[in-house]
């Protein structure tokens, strides 16, 4: 809906009426054409003003009607018919303007922002480009390195850089609407024609073939397939060579390959799907709603490795106060003068003062007695995060949260050390911790929904996209790596080499193979780990067959190579070899060519060809069949919650939607007889039988991934 009032005698005021942001519904698109008729019909109107309701100009297009029957009016006719008229329009921008909120303020005369608004077109976060003349009208306006740099991106911009670009023509830091009423009396009779965008020529670029040439080949590097930011930069080049007219039909037909594609799907699903999160519930009944969190002012972290660091950094950031504890008085004056460091280089990105002020550094860990919440981040080992959370029950004030960062440790165990078990929470931070935005919030039964509640909160304090997740080994994201990885050794034994299968991962639009991510990250990691298992043992060492362990089919390549001192870059070898230890461009090493082959032959095993696509298949088809037995064991409450996991942690392309929706892209009958495939072929790996839950979802007619909540309940609910 869009409200018409006259103001100051003679300005016209449309406001647009739809909470929370103004999208672009329907019904706020004829509300738009009907007071602008009204506006430019009233003789006493000699001016018009644009604002939203509530604080907020516009958040674009209404997401939610992609994919309907869309109706009413079209937003480019609309937006011509504001620039065309013979009455100034002023955009009056408080809050937001984006995508086609920001189209309609370009197809305004003048615009006025508020300081502390936000403009930008992230069209192409979505998988598409700002088909409401976006493309055409903001190149003219500020020539097309700017326009490419924010279309291509999607970045939002502040008021100040809008106005030093030339997208706003006044900032102001207060009224805004008063502000624009009064911008638009003093404009009121002068000449329009200087002020319809349309109609500038694009400003001259030397040599536009270069740099639309330049600009492709890095867009294509980063977008690893996407789609939407190849169109963004043809449709930009059509501003820059075409007519405006013409310009405007390649804008619409980039626009109609895009709209209906399984990329835009994935992408607009992966908005709703972050969302979604945020509504988190556990099986316990504990929801976002009704649980209440406890305030957390001080924060404290104990262990101050990689992770302890990047966790201080972050906490420290959200404007926390942070105990730092380190026992050992070296490493705790290592870590003050790395912590220092990572807020100062923030706090001059970010263009604030560094908070260093806020971390107090000590190696006692009595100093986290007043601490609201501690996040204990000691190396990943049970009996010493056993010993600190008895201390901390110990030295704690009543009520604090006790929390663990582990990649996958029983989080109900180390609660059990505690006097107050209620309290205790998993918090499983990504490297570098200050850096990545995905947080696992671990629940154990005995959690209270307190705890949760505080964890979460704490999370979005920190700028993460926080996931609740239930406790179970390696939680979620571990959880489904698990089989992925194992698929991959597993076809090295087969035949394939670590180049086809990253290869294969990579094209998918991973930004690493599985292979380069394991010598990036050091296969020792691994390696002690499955130590720790029982899994990784010298050949021999326990009577077993080399290749089966507990049961079960297992490869020991990985282990081989940490036998050989090859951990990966740290070592200069690994799955490649690299130019130096430390050194980051991976080459194709034949010294583990010939040690597969060895390997094989040793072993009886044959290589046959392996291909692109049955690499997909059994490293993905098994990380989402685990994803399918984490739903049906009712560790996440929905598909969303993994897809958002895979996403934000784990590299997964987000023109993909995550590994639960790719599965209902690919259709589960197909997934599901891809497995039984693949499990026929290899029956000794339990990974790869389809889980019931498949199955199930197949038998009820593989229903699409929203529904599958409600599925689940109805399927939980028979049983
Ligand atoms: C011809 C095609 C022309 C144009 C195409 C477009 O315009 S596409 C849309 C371009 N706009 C965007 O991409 C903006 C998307 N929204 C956001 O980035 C954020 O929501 C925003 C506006 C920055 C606000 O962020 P905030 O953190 O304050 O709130 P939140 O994200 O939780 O959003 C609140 C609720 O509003 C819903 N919502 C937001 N934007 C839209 C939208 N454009 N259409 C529909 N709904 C939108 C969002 O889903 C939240 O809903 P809820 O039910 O509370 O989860």
């Amino acid at each position: 809906m869009a409200q018409y009032s006259r103001v100051s005698g003679s300005v016209g005021l449309i406001t647009l009426q739809n909470p929370p942001v103004n999208a672009l519904s329907a019904a706020v698109r004829q509300g738009i054409v009907d007071t602008v008729k009204r506006a430019l019909g009233d003789p006493e109107v000699k001016a018009v003003v644009i604002r939203g309701q509530n604080g907020v100009f516009c958040g674009g297009a209404d997401i939610k009607e992609f994919g309907t029957n869309m109706s009413g009016p079209h937003l480019v006719p609309m937006i011509h018919a504001i620039e065309a008229a013979n009455k100034p329009v002023v955009a009056a921008i408080e809050g937001i303007a984006l995508g086609g909120g920001l189209e309609l303020a370009l197809g305004c005369h003048y615009r006025v922002a508020h300081s502390k608004a936000r403009l930008g077109l992230p069209e192409v976060t979505l998988g598409l480009l700002p088909a409401a003349g976006g493309t055409q009208r903001l190149p003219r306006l500020i020539g097309v390195p700017a326009a490419l740099d924010l279309i291509t991106k999607g970045r939002h911009i502040t008021a100040a850089e809008a106005l030093q670009l030339g997208v706003v023509d006044q900032v102001t830091g207060h009224g805004t609407v008063d502000a624009a009423v009064k911008f638009a009396l003093s404009v009121a009779g002068k000449p329009l024609d200087a002020r319809r965008i349309s109609t500038y020529p694009c400003p001259r670029t030397s040599d536009l073939d270069a740099l639309f040439e330049g600009v492709m080949q890095k867009v294509r590097q980063s977008a690893r397939g996407a789609i939407a930011p190849i169109a963004c930069v043809q449709a930009v080049r059509a501003a820059a060579t075409l007519p405006y007219l013409q310009g405007m039909e390649r804008e619409k037909e980039l626009m109609a390959t895009l709209f209906t594609s399984g990329q835009a799907r994935a992408l607009q699903y992966s908005f709703f799907a972050q969302r979604a999160v945020g509504r988190w519930s556990t099986p316990s009944g504990a929801r976002w709603d009704t649980s209440k969190p406890r305030p957390v002012h001080i924060a404290a972290v104990i262990g101050l490795g990689t992770m302890g660091r990047g966790i201080a950094v972050a906490l420290a950031q959200a404007g926390l106060s942070v105990i730092a504890v380190e026992t050992q008085e070296k490493q705790l004056m290592e870590a003050k003068q790395a912590v220092s460091g990572m807020l100062e280089r923030g706090a001059k990105r970010r263009g604030v003062a560094p908070a260093l002020d806020k971390v107090s550094y000590s190696h006692d860990i009595k100093a986290v007695a007043d601490a609201d919440l501690v996040i204990e981040a000691v190396f990943e080992d049970m009996a010493l995060k056993r010993t600190v959370f008895r201390q901390l029950s110990a030295v704690c004030k009543p009520g604090t949260v006790l929390c663990t960062n582990t990649s996958g440790l029983d989080v109900e165990h180390l609660a059990s050390q505690t006097r107050n078990p209620q309290l205790v929470v998993g918090m499983h931070f990504f490297a570098p911790a200050h850096v990545m935005k995905l947080l696992e919030v671990v629940y154990g039964p005995q959690s209270s929904p307190q705890a949760v509640a505080t964890a979460m909160q704490l999370g979005k304090k920190m700028g993460k996209v926080s996931v609740a997740v239930g406790n179970c080994r390696g939680f979620v994201g571990n959880r489904m790596l698990k089989p992925y990885l194992e698929q991959a050794f597993f076809l090295l034994e087969e035949g394939a080499t670590p180049e086809l299968v990253d290869r294969a991962l990579e094209e998918f639009g991973f930004p690493m193979g599985v292979f380069k991510m394991s010598d990036l990250s050091g296969l020792d990691v691994g390696w002690r780990v499955r130590k720790a298992d029982g899994l990784a043992e010298p050949v021999g060492a326990s009577g077993q067959p080399a290749r089966i362990r507990q049961g079960q089919r297992y490869s020991p390549l990985g282990d081989l190579l940490c036998e050989q001192g090859r951990f990966g870059q740290k070592t200069g070898r690994g799955w490649y070899q690299y130019d130096k230890s430390g050194g980051q461009v991976a080459s194709s090493d034949p010294w583990l060519h010939s040690f597969l082959e060895g390997y094989r032959a040793m072993h009886g095993l044959v290589a046959r060809r392996i291909d692109l696509q049955e690499v997909l298949e059994r490293c993905l088809y098994a990380l989402i069949n685990e994803g399918f037995r984490i739903l049906e064991d009712g560790i996440v409450a929905g598909p969303e919650d993994i897809d958002i996991i895979y996403v934000f942690g784990y590299g997964w392309p987000r023109h993909r939607g995550g590994p639960m929706f790719y599965a209902s892209m690919v259709g589960l009958e197909r997934v599901l007889e891809r497995l039984e495939h693949h499990h026929k072929a290899h029956p000794d790996v339990p990974h790869l039988q389809p889980c019931s839950l498949l199955r199930r979802l197949v038998s009820s007619g593989s229903p699409p991934v929203h529904r599958w909540r409600e599925v689940l309940k109805k399927l939980n609910s028979q049983l």
